[in-house]
């Protein structure tokens, strides 16, 4: 029998610490050396990136700084983003995967779901259903920090969601796991119309658009998800059980913030922005309501490919 002598064991010991932190600075884990929430970064990249939407911009900056902030919230966050097509709503996912996540939407512990992508037939909604709740618990069991994003989600089948709305809930923990650190973001259309008639009324009053607050949007968002039964929102009762935290609308987006758009394409393709360039494009594009042609109907979606036409 040899006794391992100290300096044996610290060389072991040694080897197994450098090891364990190489394989933390090349493989993704779950703790903070890949997820660590920067508000600041957070907060600069919807100041500089993300146009037009003060609303949503604001909502959703403090929401998530207090939730993060919170070592011990009582349920996980959940954020309902509505709006016009092209408003930014995938865009706004993105930056928020990317105040947290080192690899944004490429960490393993981000999942993004879209109706038509993952759920496409109607006839499969009970394996669907038992499908996703398998998904979000296994991974919430290997990460509790994970993040699931739903796009398209009035193209859901009504009753999906209803298959996860117990993780969306209060419980302390449900067969011993603990959904409080997971964050669920819903998007959908829904609301959009509604949103776009109170910052048309803005508009006719002669008022800001940087007067509208969420309270003068809220209502119009909370009550067409509710009356919309086609919506993936309307069995699963979110609204009924207040398990959405907070519902951020977005603003249909106006010519000038689409020659935003174009100039911030125009600066990420290392092109000098111009200004000309873009006013042409963004005058071309169509926008609503036909007389007052005030937003844009595609809002900043098709900027990147309509851009190759004009430079
Ligand atoms: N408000 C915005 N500010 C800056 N860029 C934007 C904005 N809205 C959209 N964009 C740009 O347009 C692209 C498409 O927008 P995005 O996918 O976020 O729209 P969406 O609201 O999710 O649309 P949909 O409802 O059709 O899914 C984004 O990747 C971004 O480059």
């Amino acid at each position: 029998f040899e006794p391992v002598t100290t300096s044996a064991f610290f060389g072991v010991a040694g080897v197994g610490y450098l090891g364990n932190k190489l394989y933390k600075y090349l493989f993704e884990t779950c703790d903070d050396q890949w997820i660590r929430f920067n508000s600041s970064n957070l907060e600069l990249a919807l100041n500089q990136k993300l146009f037009g939407q003060h609303v949503a911009s604001r909502v959703v900056l403090k929401t998530l700084t207090g939730y993060m902030n919170n070592p011990n919230p009582k349920k996980p966050l959940v954020l309902s983003l509505h709006g016009w097509t092209g408003t930014g709503k995938n865009f706004v996912s993105q930056l928020i995967t990317e105040s947290i996540y080192h690899k944004g939407m490429q960490s393993g512990f981000v999942h993004l779901f879209t109706a038509t992508a993952h759920f496409p037939h109607q006839k499969h909604l009970e394996i669907y259903k038992e499908q996703l709740q398998m998904w979000v618990k296994g991974n919430v069991t290997k990460c509790p920090r994970s993040m699931f994003i739903f796009d398209e989600m009035d193209k859901m089948q009504a009753g999906l969601i209803d298959s996860i709305k117990p993780y969306l809930d209060y419980y302390e923990n449900l067969d011993g796991v603990s959904y409080r650190q997971a964050i669920f973001i819903f998007l959908s259309n829904a609301g959009g119309e509604k949103i776009a008639e109170v910052a048309l009324d803005f508009w006719n009053k002669g008022r800001d658009r940087e007067e509208i607050e969420l309270k003068d949007l809220e209502m119009a968002v909370t009550l067409s998800v509710f009356n919309n039964k086609q919506s993936g929102f309307w069995h699963a009762n979110l609204i009924d059980k207040n398990l959405v935290d907070v519902y951020v609308p977005f603003l249909p987006l106006e010519l000038k913030h689409v020659v935003q758009c174009g100039l911030a394409e125009m600066a990420s393709r290392g092109i000098d922005p111009d200004q000309d360039v873009v006013e042409r494009m963004a005058k071309d594009m169509n926008y609503f309501p036909k007389e007052e042609r005030l937003f844009a109907t595609q809002g900043c979606k098709v900027i990147s490919s309509r851009l190759d036409y004009y430079i």
